[in-house]
C-alpha cells in the first residue's frame, strides 16, 4: 500500500532486529528501500538475520547491547563509515519478564529499566547528536507495550514504558528545532519470537486473551510494521510526541488482572 521507493535514500537503524517485531520493521522498511543497520546483543543469530534481510536490500549488522553507551557509540561509528547519515531509528529492543512486583528482585528490575529506558535513551541521545542534530533531520519511534492502565504482572515494564512514552513527549519538544520527530508505538499482544520467552502458564493465557480482544484475534509482526512505516513516513509529518496503539482495542477494553490472578 504504501509507494515502492517511499525509503529511497534513506538509512535506518532497527534495534533488536534480528527476531521477531524488529526483524519485521527491518525487512519492511528494507522492502521500501532503505537502507537498515539491525543490532542485538547475540552476535551469531544477528548475524544470520542481516544475511537473511540483505535478500531485500543493503543490510548491515552489529553486536552491541543498547545498556553500554560505548557499544552504541561503536554503533554509531560503523553507521557514518558505512553510510555517512541516518534517517530514521526504531529503538525496537527491549522485553521484560513476567512476575508479581513483590517478588522482582533489585536485579531483575534494574535489568527491565537499563533495558527500556536507559538503552532507549542512549541511542535516541547518541543518533541524535551524531547524525538528527546535525543534519537538522530525523525520525525516532519508540516500540513500547500497551500499559494504558497499568501492567498487573509485568510492574517493572509498565514502569519502564511510561518513562519511555514521557520521554518521547518530552524529546519531540526538545529536537522539535532539529526537525526530528519522535512516537511512539504500543503494541498488544503480537504473536513472536517474543512471546516464546514465556513460560507455559503465561502462554496459556494467549487463548483467553484473543477472545475477550474485540476484533478477535492477537496482533501480526505486520500490523506493528505498518505503524512504524507510517510513522517513519512523510505521511505522518505532522505527528509527534504521541502514541500509536497496535493492539485491536487492548488499551481500552479487557481484564488487565488476569495475569495476576494466574500467579495466584
Ligand atoms: C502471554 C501473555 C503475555 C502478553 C504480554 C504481551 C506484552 C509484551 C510482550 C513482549 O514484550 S514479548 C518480548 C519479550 N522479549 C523479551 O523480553 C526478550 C528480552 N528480555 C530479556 O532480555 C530479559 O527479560 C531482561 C530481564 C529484560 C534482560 O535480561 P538480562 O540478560 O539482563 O537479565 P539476566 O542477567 O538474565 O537477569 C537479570 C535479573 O533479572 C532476573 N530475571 C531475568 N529473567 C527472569 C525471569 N524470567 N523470571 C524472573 N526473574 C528473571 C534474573 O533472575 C536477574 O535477577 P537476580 O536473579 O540476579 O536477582
Ligand atoms: N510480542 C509482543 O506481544 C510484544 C512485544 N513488545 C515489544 O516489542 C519489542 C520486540 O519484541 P519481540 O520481537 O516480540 O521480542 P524478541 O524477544 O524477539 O525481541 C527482542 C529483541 O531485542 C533484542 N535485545 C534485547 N535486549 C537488548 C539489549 N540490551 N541490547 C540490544 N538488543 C537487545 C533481542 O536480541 P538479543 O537477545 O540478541 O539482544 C531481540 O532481538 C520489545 O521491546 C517488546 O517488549 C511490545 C508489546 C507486545
Amino acid at each position: 500500500m504504501y509507494a515502492p521507493n517511499l525509503f529511497q535514500d534513506k538509512v535506518a537503524l532497527v534495534t533488536g532486529g534480528r527476531s521477531g517485531i524488529g526483524y519485521g520493521i527491518a525487512e519492511a522498511l528494507l522492502k521500501l528501500g532503505a537502507k537498515v543497520i539491525i543490532c542485538a546483543r547475540k552476535a551469531a543469530p544477528l548475524a544470520e538475520a542481516a544475511a537473511a534481510l540483505s535478500e531485500h536490500g543493503t543490510c548491515v549488522q552489529r553486536p552491541c547491547d543498547i545498556r553500554k553507551s560505548e557499544e552504541v557509540e561503536a554503533l554509531a561509528d560503523l553507521i557514518e563509515s558505512e553510510f555517512g547519515r541516518l534517517d530514521i531509528l526504531v529503538n525496537n529492543a527491549g522485553g521484560q519478564f513476567p512476575s508479581l512486583a513483590r517478588h522482582i528482585s533489585d536485579n531483575g528490575w534494574n535489568a527491565v529499566i537499563n533495558t527500556n529506558v536507559n538503552g532507549t535513551f542512549y541511542v535516541s541521545r547518541i543518533m541524535a547528536n551524531r547524525f538528527f542534530v546535525p543534519q537538522k533531520s530525523g525520525n525516532i519511534i519508540n516500540i513500547v507495550v500497551n500499559h494504558l492502565r497499568g501492567f498487573p504482572g509485568m510492574a517493572h515494564t509498565g514502569a519502564a514504558r511510561a518513562a519511555v512514552e514521557n520521554l518521547t513527549k518530552t524529546l519531540a519538544q526538545e529536537w522539535a528545532v532539529y526537525n526530528i520527530r519522535l512516537n511512539c508505538v504500543a503494541p498488544g499482544t503480537i504473536i513472536s519470537s517474543g512471546l516464546d520467552t514465556y513460560a507455559e502458564p503465561v502462554k496459556a493465557l494467549l487463548d483467553k486473551m484473543k477472545e475477550e480482544n474485540l476484533m478477535q484475534r492477537h496482533g501480526t509482526i505486520e500490523d506493528v510494521a505498518n505503524a512504524v512505516l507510517f510513522l517513519a513516513s512523510p505521511l505522518s509529518a505532522y505527528t509527534s510526541g504521541t502514541t500509536l496503539y497496535v493492539d485491536g482495542m487492548d488499551h481500552l477494553h479487557g481484564d488487565r488482572m488476569r495475569m495476576v490472578n494466574m500467579f495466584r
